[in-house]
């Protein structure tokens, strides 16, 4: 392992006691200088060293008077001021339960100025030198979205400590639906930022998804309407604070819809690679989908939950037991390109989890600048004798971009799809009884495998089509009632597309690997989660409360 010079070494005081603080170029790390130490009297070993990670700190900067003041009230604080009159606070990233992060401070006593701010200066050096990190952001904020809190969200929990990253902002409040994705489209300067934030839930991510990735393709001359052209990857970052109702492509992609947590991701520069759907009529192009493309029950509880949108989250609650009890179901026939074979497949029971092999696997076939490696030119990858066709009767279609996790179904509709890997994860209900039916969403809720029923098969996929039973096709003067879709007379269902409906169904769909990143890592492993309590009496990463939120 390569040794790490030291760039700083000095003793300090901290709290009540004096400190060894140790700068080099990855790791701050402090431990008392006292020989005789108690043992952490909370939930871990005690051993004899704090340290944070250079990447997981917010800011350093001057600590005021004020803040002194307000920390210190005891005798023995008033004793440290008149000994160590100068200081400095590093704000730094601690992670809590359940994939929650939050911004914890230690405050270091020095006696001299000079040495005080030889600390804030070389600490900030190191976290000039970490590239990835935004120095300027887009953020649109919906103020209807959820419970509709998202402005309050923002401005109590996400501002302040952005300001305190020194992150510029340009805020923008929506004031009508597609305001968002138009002002990107075409009047947003995005020179000036390294990423976009979007405040509210996944439709208003997704607004900000068809914004970039329109204007990228217009800016390098790609038509979004052949199905089969290269995109052009987007060059910034996208940030979601949820604020919305269903949240699935931060908890997905975070592990928590928790605006905290997000902020924290967006300040330390995270970088998640995405797929996104393409999705065409036709040779139209409708839409793109990063959650949920679902046809059937899903499109249903959409259509019915729009008409009751100021229930807030709950008209889904509502929609679902609706969508449910009338228990339709579709005909219609499904084709679709298998995943490559060394992808997994929907029941392996491999998550993706940050660092993800399968997905890093994916990502050398597109370079940097999204230029398509040979491997995925070779000829005759999309032969039509690759093709698989199945027609039924569906309860549900869904094509699962990633995991699709979220409150309600903590594990997601493919609990082992991936973010990142050029595939989706493609779920057929077909028609069975209600009670079968129940007994396959009850799964999504807990331990229980979703597809270990006979009616529900699941295949990882690069593309699809969905074509309905159309056979009964009557001209529009025969139709007396308004038709769901125009043309047909057989019962037809709508797609919802990350909770937007599509205006067609018959459609086209194709995985578009890694076509943007987002201010995300993916959700940790269970050991990256728990920060090894390293510190010693009081032991402050079992003890300290939450400062920012
Ligand atoms: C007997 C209990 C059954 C419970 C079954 C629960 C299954 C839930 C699966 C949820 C998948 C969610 C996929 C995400 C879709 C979102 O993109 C979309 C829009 O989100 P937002 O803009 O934040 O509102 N949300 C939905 O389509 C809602 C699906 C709710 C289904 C009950
Ligand atoms: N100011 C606004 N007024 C009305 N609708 C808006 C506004 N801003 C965004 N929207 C739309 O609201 C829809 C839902 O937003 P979202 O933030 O996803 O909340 P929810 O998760 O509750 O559906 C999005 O499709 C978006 O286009
Ligand atoms: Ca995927």
């Amino acid at each position: 392992m390569e040794k790490q010079v030291t760039l700083l070494s000095s003793q300090l005081f901290q709290k009540h006691r004096q400190v060894e603080v140790v700068l080099n170029r990855s790791v701050l790390a402090w431990k008392p200088v006292e020989k005789s130490r108690k043992p952490c009297s909370g939930t871990c070993d005690s051993v004899q060293s704090y340290s944070v990670e250079v990447c997981e700190i917010v800011a350093v900067r001057k600590t005021e008077d004020d803040d002194q003041d307000a920390a210190q009230t005891g005798k023995h604080q008033k004793k440290t001021k008149q000994l160590y009159p100068y200081a400095f606070t590093v704000s730094y990233v601690r992670r809590t339960r359940q994939h929650q992060w939050r911004c914890s401070e230690v405050t270091f006593h020095c006696a001299n100025q000079a040495l005080c701010e030889e600390w804030v200066q070389v600490t900030n050096e190191q976290l000039s030198l970490l590239t990835n990190r935004p120095k300027s952001l887009l953020v649109y904020i919906n103020p209807f979205g959820g419970k509709r809190h998202g402005k309050r969200i923002y401005e109590q929990k996400v501002a302040p400590m952005f300001r305190l990253a020194g992150i510029a902002t340009t805020v923008i409040v929506t004031e009508r639906a597609n305001h968002a994705e138009d002002h990107l489209k075409t009047e947003a300067n995005l020179d000036k930022y390294d990423g976009v934030v979007c405040v509210g839930g996944d439709g208003m991510f997704s607004e900000v998804l068809h914004g970039l990735v329109a204007r990228t393709q217009n800016d390098h001359g790609v038509d979004q309407n052949q199905p089969d052209a290269e995109l052009v990857p987007c060059s910034l970052r996208i940030g979601i604070i949820p604020a919305g109702s269903t949240d699935c492509i931060c908890f997905a992609t975070v592990g928590t819809n928790d605006p905290v947590t997000s902020a924290l991701h967006i300040i330390v520069g995270d970088s998640q690679p995405m797929d996104v759907c393409s999705v065409h009529h036709n040779d139209v192009f409708l839409r793109y989908s990063v959650s949920l493309l679902g046809y059937g029950f899903y499109g249903d509880v959409l259509s019915d939950s729009e008409r009751n949108r100021w229930l807030g989250p709950a008209r889904y609650d509502l929609a679902g037991v609706k969508t449910f009890l009338s228990h339709n179901y579709y005909e219609g026939t499904v084709s679709f390109l298998p995943a490559e074979d060394d992808v997994g497949n929907p029941r392996d029971k491999l998550q993706c989890r940050s660092g993800c092999s399968i997905c890093q696997h994916n990502r050398s076939s597109k370079d940097e600048h999204g230029d398509v490696s040979e491997e995925k030119e070779k000829p005759g990858k999309d032969d039509s004798s690759d093709w698989n066709e199945i027609h039924g009767k569906f309860i549900a279609i869904n094509a699962a971009n990633m995991s699709c996790a979220c409150p309600r179904s903590p594990k997601g509709l493919s609990p082992f799809a991936h973010l990142a890997d050029g595939n989706a994860d493609l779920i057929l209900v077909r028609n069975c009884s209600r009670l079968d039916f129940f007994k396959h969403l009850l799964r999504h809720t807990n331990k229980d495998d979703q597809f270990d029923h006979p009616f529900v098969e699941v295949h990882r996929v690069r593309k699809f089509r969905f074509e309905p039973e159309c056979h009964k096709l009557v001209s529009l003067e025969d139709l007396s009632e308004p038709p769901t879709k125009t043309g047909y007379s057989t019962p037809l269902g709508s797609w919802s597309c990350d909770g937007e409906i599509l205006p067609e169904v018959a459609i086209q769909v194709s995985v578009q690997c890694q076509l943007i990143r987002l201010f995300a890592r993916g959700i940790e492993e269970q050991q990256q989660q728990q920060q090894q309590c390293v510190s010693d009496d009081p032991c402050t990463l079992c003890a300290l409360e939450p400062t920012t939120d």
